[in-house]
């Protein structure tokens, strides 16, 4: 039997956390089950998300950008789903290429399922994308904790947000569950949820319950849907005033810094750490593919609720060790 080993590092951006696989080739499958497993923070490495680093030239949903950006950041949340993008996770991406040797620092290009986008690794460690513009769908929102309800923005950065403004961040509550919303027909795909209190001029601190993830320390797409919806409210809008807008934008987990252009785009900066790095074991990474242990047996639990969604080997294009078989 092959006994390939599939290499990972851990990172983090303003401590939005990651499992990263570098894979350039896109030899490794990764089926929900897995991905579940690998950020699960008990069973597996854990993270709020994974980045598959892949070629954009081997990736199907990548291959038209592959002239624009050689590499696809191929995101996934912790309970396996696909997201359109990941502003934290870009930055974190753009530093495991530049740390790995893959490119050299200033500007890189990076594809995701959200377009293109630009990143700039800046001499002092902090890195800038170029998140492109917002969407702001007409369609009024609400959010409700407990017996609070808010009026919130619907904001399109790629993926779908939530904004309220709320009095208090404790008013979110605990987060344990996703927070109620609706009308739901607004967000078919679900939503990202932001509550967000003011600290001072152009200055918010907010807490997320991200789609996928439950609530996490920070969200970079979030940190952008916060800053657009505030520069609304406080008549900021660039577009209209001709005036860059810049708020600084406080998680639990660290600091972003984002500035809107009265053309629209939007600039990201903050921070990308790399934690760690090692192998998956391979017959570990087995039980999660459903080969191994049944659930329940001890062999794996899966966290977030997400039930593995087990493969059958004989149904599966997959090879050994979760290693796609090419053939
Ligand atoms: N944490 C990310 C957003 C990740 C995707 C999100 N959970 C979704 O499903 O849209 C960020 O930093 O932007």
């Amino acid at each position: 039997m092959t006994t390939s080993q599939i290499a990972f590092l851990k990172g983090h951006g303003t401590e939005n956390d990651f499992v990263i696989v570098p894979d350039p080739d896109n030899a490794v499958d990764l089926p929900a089950s897995v991905v579940a497993g690998l950020c699960d923070r008990r069973a597996g490495i854990g993270g709020d998300g994974l980045l598959h680093v892949v070629r954009s030239a081997a990736h199907p949903e990548a291959r038209a950008m592959a002239d624009e950006a050689e590499w696809f950041m191929d995101y996934r949340n912790a309970d396996g789903s696909i997201a359109e993008m990941c502003g934290n996770g870009v930055r974190v991406f753009a530093h495991y290429l530049q740390r790995s040797g893959s490119v050299e620092g200033g500007d890189l290009a990076v594809a995701t399922r959200g377009g293109v986008k630009k990143v700039h690794l800046a001499k002092d460690g902090d890195i800038t994308v170029s998140m492109g513009r917002a969407q702001l769908p007409a369609a009024g929102v609400t959010v409700t904790v407990g017996d609070r309800s808010w009026d919130a923005r619907n904001v399109n950065m790629g993926n779908p947000h939530a904004v309220a403004f709320v009095d208090d961040l404790a008013h979110a509550g605990d987060l344990l569950s996703e927070p109620a919303f609706g009308p739901a027909a607004v967000y078919p795909d679900g939503v990202n949820i932001e509550f967000v209190v003011d600290r001072g001029p152009r200055h918010v601190a907010m807490r997320v319950h991200e789609r996928g993830s439950g609530e996490t320390r920070s969200c970079g797409t979030g940190a952008c849907a916060v800053a657009v919806a505030a520069a609304r409210r406080d008549a900021a809008d660039p577009a209209l005033t001709g005036t860059p807008v810049t708020y600084t934008v406080d998680l639990p987990g660290g600091t972003l810094v984002i500035t809107e252009h009265p053309h629209g785009e939007i600039e990201m900066t903050g921070p990308a750490v790399i934690v760690a790095e090692g192998e998956i074991d391979p017959a570990w990474l087995h039980t999660l593919n459903g080969w191994g242990p049944p659930p329940g047996s001890g062999g794996f639990t899966v966290a977030r609720g997400a039930a593995p969604a087990p493969v059958s080997q004989a149904g599966s294009k997959r090879g050994v060790l979760g290693l796609r078989s090419n053939g």
